[in-house]
């Protein structure tokens, strides 16, 4: 098992120029830094290819600029790098990844916020439309921005009693078209339509019946289960397996290219009402209270 190692990714606070290229040290071993800690780690195996991607950002793996733009770096760097296959799991324990960290959206700085709401367009566009195959290796609970990570994965393999979906009507936010046109790729239109509008967060065993999930093992057997998967995807040959994936994804991925700057500006005057803020202030106060009463 080699690792890769990116040193050097700076983010800066100062926009919008958001980080320096990382350099890469092709080594026996080479990992992927972040400045905040180590929240992504990127071990890549060097004889078959297959990158295993950890969220490493406790305590939920919320998604905030800094670590969405890791995650977009380390996902061009393996495409630049060849790497055959991905599986992206968490290293927190019980949680896959809590979606969108709500304090990016929650009275937000509206020059930042529109830099997030790019960033994780570039998470999308390159983890949707990668060439790699990826498998999503879903060790706890997936709402929302999570679920999204998810499903632009060719495959899914859950541990059992987590939850999974797009919840963000529960949160008095809508999920833009490209979240919807990822889901209704995995599960169709129909479920897709109960999903959003009830914002259904899912068992894992729904999932499975819904078959918003490929597979479900015990939580030490994901990872594994997710390696032996990746082999059935490598021996296909790599050309015919890439432009299949191209064909049934190219249409959705245009979409969203084309209409970037759109998309940014319909985030940014959603995310600003006064309705919406008021919605995500109660959400987190909610979040906040139970999070509370645990300890
Ligand atoms: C017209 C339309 C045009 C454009 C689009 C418009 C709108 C925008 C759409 C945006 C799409 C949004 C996508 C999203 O991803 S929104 C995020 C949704 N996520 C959630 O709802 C998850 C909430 N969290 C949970 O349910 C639980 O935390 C979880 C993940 C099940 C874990 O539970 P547990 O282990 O018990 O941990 P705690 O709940 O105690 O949480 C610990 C700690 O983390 C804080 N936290 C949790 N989730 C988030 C989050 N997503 N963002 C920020 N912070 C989070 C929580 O408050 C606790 O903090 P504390 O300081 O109190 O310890």
């Amino acid at each position: 098992m080699a690792t890769l190692w990116t040193r050097g990714i700076q983010v800066c606070r100062a926009l919008p120029r958001l980080c320096t290229a990382p350099s890469v040290q092709r080594r026996t071993s080479v990992r992927l830094m972040s400045t905040e800690k180590d929240n992504l780690l990127v071990d890549v195996d060097s004889k078959t290819g297959v990158a295993t991607m950890q969220m490493n950002r406790p305590p939920v793996n919320s998604l905030n600029l800094e670590f969405l733009t890791s995650i977009s770096i380390a996902l061009e760097k393996l495409e630049n790098e060849k790497c055959r296959g991905l599986i992206l799991t968490s290293d927190v324990p019980k949680i896959f990844c809590a979606g969108l960290d709500i304090l990016e959206m929650y009275q937000p700085d509206v020059e930042r916020l529109q830099v997030f709401w790019r960033s994780l367009q570039d998470v999308w566009l390159r983890l949707y439309g990668s060439k790699m195959a990826t498998i999503a290796a879903i060790n706890g609970h997936s709402p929302a921005g999570g679920c999204l990570l998810a499903t632009c994965c060719d495959y899914r393999i859950m541990a059992p009693n987590y939850t999974i979906g797009l919840n963000e009507t529960q949160l008095g936010i809508v999920a833009p078209f490209w979240f919807r046109d990822t889901m209704c790729g995995v599960i169709g239109h129909r479920e897709t339509e109960h999903a959003l509008t009830l914002g259904i967060m899912y068992s894992t065993e729904e999932a499975l019946n819904i078959k918003l999930v490929d597979k479900v093992v015990p939580q030490d057997k994901v990872i594994p289960a997710a390696q032996e998967k990746m082999k059935q995807y490598l021996k296909i040959p790599e050309v015919a397996r890439q432009l299949s994936k191209d064909l049934m994804r190219r249409e959705t991925v245009e979409k969203l290219r084309l209409r970037r700057e759109d998309d940014v500006a319909a985030f940014k005057n959603f995310a600003v009402r006064e309705s919406v803020q008021k919605s995500l202030g109660m959400y987190l106060e909610m979040l906040k209270k139970k999070s509370q009463q645990k300890k």
